[in-house]
């Protein structure tokens, strides 16, 4: 992404795969992790946080961005995503990807496989037609 270097994505990546340890997913034993970069270079992470009451489930994404804005971040400019799957690069849910779109279309989405490598995709490929702030006047 232009912007954001390699050695920075690299950490990126790392930061998502050590967030995905911290995963609490006794139900699915899907863990998920997120890293979120700031447009002021700060890192945040997040994982799946699951309930007894399924549907309160958390994913790794939303954990992530509620606590970026909660530590007072507004502006974004990657997240990287990662879960145990090898085989492929797997996006966000369609959940997180609404509440993603909140904050900007034009941040870049890595996803990532558990080796460490990464396809870089964005939130406009991922969420076509999305109905945002701007529908609103904002
Ligand atoms: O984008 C996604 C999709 C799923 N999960 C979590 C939710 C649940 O704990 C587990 C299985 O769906 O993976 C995420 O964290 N992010
Ligand atoms: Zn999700």
């Amino acid at each position: 992404m232009a912007g954001t270097d390699n050695a920075k994505v690299k950490e990126l990546v790392l930061k998502c795969m050590q967030a995905r340890e911290m995963a609490y997913c006794p139900y699915s034993r899907f863990p998920v992790g997120a890293a979120i970069l700031t447009a002021d270079g700060a890192i945040i992470t997040g994982c799946n946080v699951e309930n007894a009451s399924f549907g309160l489930t958390v994913c790794a994404e939303r954990t992530a961005i509620q606590r970026a804005i909660a530590e007072g971040h507004r502006k974004f400019s990657a997240i990287a995503v990662t879960c145990d799957i090898k085989d492929s690069f797997v996006g966000p849910c369609g959940a997180c990807r609404q509440v993603l779109i909140e904050f900007g279309t034009d941040w870049v989405v890595y996803l990532t496989k558990p080796d460490g490598s990464y396809k870089e995709t964005s939130l406009k490929e991922l969420l076509p037609l999305a109905f945002s702030p701007a529908h609103l006047g904002h």
